[in-house]
């Protein structure tokens, strides 16, 4: 008997003995890079000359992996023993879907170190950023094996009874699904994303972020020793722009599931609506895209909460995060305070190497959005104050200073775009329904937070203020898998919610089957 989901709780890193565990975990690891690792497609290994060589964010000399590279022909072949396969894992019952799902969070609980070392290295995470990955890695494998068992049981039981006949509702597979994930939760999102196609009965083409592929790889091997069969995911990494027209085009593919930027996703969608030859249905298209967040701050609020929620909003993970508060709306009576408060918060917070214990803000990922970022700190100098930061820290590897530029307009460049990094543009509201206002005058939805102790603005805000996930007197990152479905509305996706209850149906068909007796 399964106990009811819980969600993985956090390991306590001022402990000597988990100290000591990540440690061992690191030096592991690091005796481990610079490794070359092939693409899985049918179970089996195959090599490429041409390679993705990932690298480390807090030192870019250190190679972490040298990772095979798909070209147009093995994304091909990868779509074909995923189209091979499906007869096979759809026909194996949910429950045993479901427990290699189960014996996977297992695997990945004893190994959780060795996991949380991988994405420190990889992915720049600080020690507590990367551990909350590893653990929401974890929640989802055991929320959607559990939501799987629940469909099932959903099926025989919510029909209503005609007598004299026997009335089914099955949750049937759709077929092999690509699945494309982004960097930033290279454990935690690319494990949900492949593993609620998986438990549903699908096949699976996995093209992980190209920053990030090894921690991708580690996990897809982790599956396979979880018992996950020969051909039910392919691993291919590569460049989105040399495989992924043709993934995502391809006649026999049936859904895809992409989560990253509102630009690659509203292309995708284009794509994904057209009918290619030879193509027997509508393909689906599950979009999580961007955010251009906001906590709104009122003065009757506890403004000392309302700052700590701010800044650990903004720089956590150096404020790359779809759920980053990159807007702090504040109304005119609490601006200059809550603005102080935030600003020595940001002043005092520890940027440096993600491998170092202290460190609360490491560096961005790469080249591209260390450049790109403080082409964005040059913008915020144009349209508002710099009040804290505004360029480079100093330090190996690509370290930002958390910034904050106030008395921004709403229309600002700053205030309309993700920009996906350190940067936090501060606006003066008028009152409530103004700062609301500001709140969801962007393209996007999907994260978002007010501090008042007003029952009435809170109302309010539940009703008008249009985000995914409305947070109340806390940060606006952070959601919990089963206890914060996640997911945005507007040009935020397709108004999915990972880690609730509705996900899975978004990855089946249902079929009714109605019987005479
Ligand atoms: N809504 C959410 O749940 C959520 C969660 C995490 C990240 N995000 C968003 O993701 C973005 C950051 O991630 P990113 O930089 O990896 O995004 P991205 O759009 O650059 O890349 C995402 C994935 O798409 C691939 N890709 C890029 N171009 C492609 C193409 N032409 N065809 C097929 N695949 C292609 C990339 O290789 C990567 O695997 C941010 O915008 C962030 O807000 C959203
Ligand atoms: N689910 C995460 C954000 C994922 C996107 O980057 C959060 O709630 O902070």
């Amino acid at each position: 008997m399964q106990q009811p989901y819980r969600p993985e709780p956090l390991t306590d890193y001022n402990g000597d003995q988990q100290v000591e565990a990540l440690g061992s975990a690191l030096s592991a690891v690091a005796a481990c890079l610079g490794e070359s690792y092939p693409l899985r497609i049918g179970g089996t290994d195959v090599w490429t000359d041409e390679r993705i060589v990932s690298r480390q964010p807090c030192d870019p000399d250190v190679i972490i992996g040298s990772v095979s590279k798909a070209d147009a022909a093995l994304a091909e072949r990868a779509i074909a023993a995923a189209h091979a396969a499906f007869p096979m894992w759809a026909s194996v019952a949910p429950e045993e879907r479901a427990a290699v799902l189960f014996k996977a969070a297992a695997l990945l609980r004893q190994r959780k170190h060795i996991y949380n070392a991988w994405l420190m290295v990889e992915a720049g995470k600080t020690r507590s950023e990367a551990d909350a990955d590893t653990a929401e890695a974890i929640d989802f494998l055991e929320y959607y094996g559990r939501q799987m068992l629940e469909l099932t049981r959903r099926g025989e039981e919510q029909l209503v009874h005609i007598d004299g006949e026997l009335n089914e509702l099955t949750y049937i597979p759709l077929g092999v699904g690509v699945v494309i994930s982004p960097w930033n939760f290279p454990l935690a999102i690319m494990a949900g994303m492949t593993t609620a196609a998986l438990v549903t009965g699908n096949t699976v083409v996995l093209k992980p972020a190209s920053a990030t592929p090894v921690i991708a790889y580690h996990f897809v091997k982790l599956l396979e020793e979880a018992g996950l069969p020969a051909g039910a995911v392919q691993y291919v990494p590569g460049s989105g722009a040399d495989i992924g027209d043709l993934l995502v085009q391809h006649p026999l593919v049936r859904f895809v599931s992409f989560t990253g930027s509102k630009e690659v996703g509203v292309r995708m969608s284009r794509l994904v609506a057209q009918v290619a030859p030879g193509q027997h249905w509508l393909k689906r298209f599950i979009g999580e895209l961007g955010g251009k967040d906001a906590i709104i701050v009122l003065p009757d609020a506890d403004l000392d909460a309302a700052a700590k929620a701010i800044v650990a909003s903004a720089f956590g993970y150096s404020g790359q995060k779809c759920s980053a508060c990159s807007r702090a709306i504040l109304h005119k009576d609490c601006y200059d305070e809550v603005l102080e408060r935030c600003v020595q918060l940001a002043n005092r917070l520890q940027v440096g190497s993600a491998l170092d214990a202290a460190t609360q803000v490491g560096p961005v990922i790469n080249e591209a959005a260390y450049r790109k970022i403080l082409k964005y700190f040059d913008i915020a100098k144009q349209e508002g104050r710099i009040a804290a930061g505004g360029g480079a820290a100093p330090g190996r590897g690509y370290l930002l200073q958390p910034t904050i530029v106030e008395g921004v307009n709403p229309e600002a460049v700053i205030m309309q775009e993700e920009v996906f990094g350190p940067l936090l543009a501060v606006c003066k509201a008028d009152d409530a329904e103004h700062a609301l206002k500001i709140a969801n005058d962007t393209e996007f939805g999907l994260t978002g937070s007010i501090f008042t102790r007003d029952r009435k603005a809170i109302a309010k805000a539940k009703r008008d203020f249009h985000v995914g996930n409305l947070y109340i007197n806390r940060k606006c990152t952070g959601a919990v898998v089963g206890a914060h479905p996640f997911g945005g509305f507007n040009m935020s996706g397709t108004d999915s919610k990972a880690g609730g209850p509705d996900y899975l149906l978004l990855f089946t068909q249902p079929k009714l089957i109605a019987e005479l007796l």
